[in-house]
């Protein structure tokens, strides 16, 4: 048990003070849900709350934080080019059409009740008064006009709102997700925030809360003109208010009773263990993504997948689901209930007791049946809109809240912080190289334990070429991530021309230097852009990126590809296919074959197939894109993929790119390159062993001179 929570438990150091930590036992409740663990945070001052207020309160406390989003939110909406005037227009043809419906209550209940008596008369006396007739039909008609043209006039500014709105902040959820470094990007916790803030693409967080903000105000002057209607219609009855509070007692009760599953609420956590589990969703995953087909079909895996994948389904059983379906189960009670009983017994009841009210008090009953009819159709009206401003008000906390998630979003900090001095101060010493000093540097990765770098001490000069060599897992790529502060170190500092790294402006520093990583990605997009990148100020420049694909020896292959510079690697869209399945027949008894149709479309059938080799070229290719204004050039394991005439073209061409700059390589391979270099840095298990030319390392007998020599008899052997 001991040594699990020390497994587990992250050092002091790390803990920020107020931190949910999971495995803490004293703060945290652990319940078991099938497969999965949940972990819950215990309010201490809370203890005496029932769980149901301490929700209402949390709710109550949520909304009273996003207030200050909303405003900004209002404020931003208006400033959007058009929105102000087009909102300003929505909300006139929305409050008008509330007035008009407001006249429409009145209507209803003063030329209805006439209506109905019109009928009464007719059927009692044989008689019609028309004047009145006619003048009921045609307020009725005249009303119901106005509010149809006002309806329409509110869903023609209804879509411009919505789509400006939407752009506007699908830029700004764009630049939210952009800005975030490295450690921060990889913090599943700050994923997650991300992906519950995100917006769908065609309605907008801010469009949603507008809307439901205006509706929750036209609901609410609705509810003012049926509350009118009503306070004059009852309050010549005797049982008036009585028929009022039951009305509204039924409204209340249906909100409670319509309640769904007990949510979670507070801070939590749910993890699981269970390997058979993960076991099981691995193997989904592996089917379904493209990119094991080949392994799987390879290495003939199908059929053991299948079964595996069958006897882990078996085993499971139900327990085999998402933590929201476990917990739903959990919690969801079958009991029927006697609220629900009470709840349909309760709709009844203003009219029973209007009845029993009328037999009681003979004399005092409505003047008509006309009037009955009339008194329990407004109230029944007045308790539904009643009930649906319960409804609509039931999830405010919960809209206002994705406002404040979603601002939040805007400013999550980023963990490497940028510095505010410009670098360098003379734009033009970046073409005499830059100097790098490490200074007793350690460093973990974020969320481990591991030291990967120890105390590590080292200056390159301005203008050196260093190699740094060592095996694998060494740190050799560790330490080209910190130079280029994708990471801060944990301990110790880096010099950049004999200044702390930190002080300086990120973009700056990310100018003035150019990486080529070992694991380096490619973009889905054109050739032309994933070149193009290497320097955003020139991505469209095409003879640049032409120049750049030469240099990086890709040019040749990119030609003669069908769509040359214009091929998507991956293509970032899929296209869109019938429902019918390949081979089987149309309702005219032809065969589907989508052959035709994809040549006819120039469709894409497979994905662009490229080696290796010509992979790591487009990559080099970006880096090309960049020699001017940069200081100093990191290439980690660049010609890992290229044959030898590849690379010994690459090494000269970047001996002519470099000229006087800074050029860091990291490299397994100990040949041309650490010959000519300045410096080497043998490295091992997280240290730097030894640190000098190639002649002083091969005099001194150590480990590089062990390898090399390892290596050299494996190339005469
Ligand atoms: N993102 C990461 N999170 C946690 N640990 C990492 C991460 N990246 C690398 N490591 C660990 O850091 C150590 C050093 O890795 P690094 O990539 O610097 O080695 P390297 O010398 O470049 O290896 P190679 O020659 O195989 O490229 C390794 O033990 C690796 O497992």
């Amino acid at each position: 048990m001991l040594k699990r929570a020390r497994r587990f438990h992250r050092p002091p150091t790390e803990q920020p003070e107020g931190t949910f930590d999971p495995e803490d036992t004293s703060k945290v409740r652990h319940t078991k849900i099938g497969v999965w663990d949940l972990y819950e945070q215990i309010e201490p001052s809370f203890k005496l709350v029932p769980g149901f207020l301490q929700a209402k309160l949390e709710k109550y406390h949520e909304m009273k934080g996003s207030f200050p989003y909303v405003w900004r939110m209002l404020t931003e909406v208006a400033s959007i080019r058009a929105c102000w005037w087009l909102f300003a227009g929505y909300f006139q043809a929305l409050t008008l059409k509330d007035f008009s419906l407001r006249i429409d209550a009145e209507q209803i209940y003063r030329y209805s009740g006439q209506l109905l008596n019109i009928v009464q008369n007719a059927v009692q006396h044989r008689t019609v008064d028309r004047h009145v007739l006619f003048k009921v039909a045609a307020s009725r008609l005249i009303c119901g006009a106005v509010s149809r043209v006002l309806r329409y006039g509110e869903s023609l500014l209804y879509r411009p709102l919505n789509e400006r709105i939407l752009r506007h902040y699908a830029v700004q959820s764009f630049r939210a997700r952009a800005r975030l470094d490295v450690p921060t990007y990889s913090d599943s916790a700050i994923l997650r925030q991300l992906d519950n803030s995100s917006t769908s693409s065609r309605t907008s967080v801010a469009w949603t809360n507008v809307v439901m903000i205006l509706t929750l105000l036209s609901t609410g002057v609705e509810l003012a003109s049926q509350f009118s209607v009503l306070v004059n219609m009852l309050g010549a009855q005797r049982d008036g208010p009585l028929l009022a509070t039951l009305s509204f007692g039924h409204a209340l009760f249906r909100k409670k009773t319509d309640k769904g599953m007990t949510s979670l609420h507070g801070v939590w956590a749910a993890t699981t263990k269970d390997t058979e589990y993960l076991r099981s969703i691995g193997m989904a995953k592996m089917v379904h993504d493209q990119q094991h087909r080949k392994e799987i079909v390879a290495g003939g895996l199908a059929e053991y997948l299948v079964s595996s994948y069958g006897q882990a389904v078996q085993r499971l059983g139900s327990n085999a689901v998402h933590f929201f379906e476990a917990y739903q189960v959990h919690t969801r009670s079958n009991r029927l209930r006697l609220s629900t009983f009470l709840s349909d017994s309760l709709r009844e009841l203003p009219q029973i007791v209007f009845t029993l009210r009328a037999v009681q008090y003979p004399s005092d009953i409505p003047l008509s049946l006309a009037s009955l009819n009339l008194i329990t159709q407004t109230t029944s009206r007045f308790s539904r809109t009643l009930f649906d401003l319960f409804e609509q008000t039931g999830s405010v906390a919960e809209n206002l809240a994705s406002i404040r998630k979603m601002y939040e979003t805007y400013s999550i900090p980023n963990v490497v912080v940028d510095g505010n001095k410009p670098f360098p101060e003379d734009q033009r010493s970046l073409d005499m190289g830059i100097s790098i000093e490490f200074r007793n540097v350690s460093f973990r990765y974020p969320g481990s334990k591991q030291e990967v770098l120890r105390n590590v001490s080292f200056k390159i000069q301005q203008g050196q070429l260093c190699v740094i060599v060592g095996a694998n897992g060494s740190g050799k790529s560790t330490i080209l991530k910190l130079i280029a502060r994708l990471y801060d170190p944990t301990d110790g500092s880096i010099l950049i021309n004999d200044q702390d790294i930190r002080t300086f402006q990120l973009p700056d520093l990310r100018r003035a230097t150019s990486v080529l990583f070992q694991d380096y990605t490619h973009f889905p997009l054109s050739i032309k852009d994933n070149i193009g990148l290497g320097d955003p100020n020139n991505a469209r420049d095409e003879e640049k990126i032409r120049e750049a694909a030469r240099l990086g020896g890709a040019a040749d292959f990119i030609e003669r590809l069908d769509e040359g510079f214009d091929t998507f690697l991956e293509r970032p869209v899929e296209d869109v296919y019938s429902q019918l399945p390949q081979g089987t027949k149309t309702l005219f008894g032809r065969s589907v074959e989508y052959s035709s149709i994809r040549f006819t479309g120039n469709m894409t059938t497979h994905s662009k197939g490229l080696s290796g080799g010509q992979m790591q070229r487009i990559a080099l290719s970006r880096t090309f894109m960049r020699s001017e204004g940069v200081g100093l050039l990191c290439f980690d394991e660049p010609s890992a993929s290229l044959d030898p005439a590849a690379e010994h073209d690459l090494f000269e061409r970047l001996r002519l790119l470099r000229g006087n700059k800074t050029m860091i390589f990291s490299s397994h391979r100990f040949g041309n390159l650490t010959r000519h270099a300045d410096r080497i840095l043998y490295m091992d298990d997280a240290v730097i062993l030894e640190d000098g030319t190639h002649d002083e390392l091969m005099k001194k007998g150590g480990g590089y001179a062990k390898i090399w020599m390892l290596q050299a008899q494996a190339f005469l052997a």
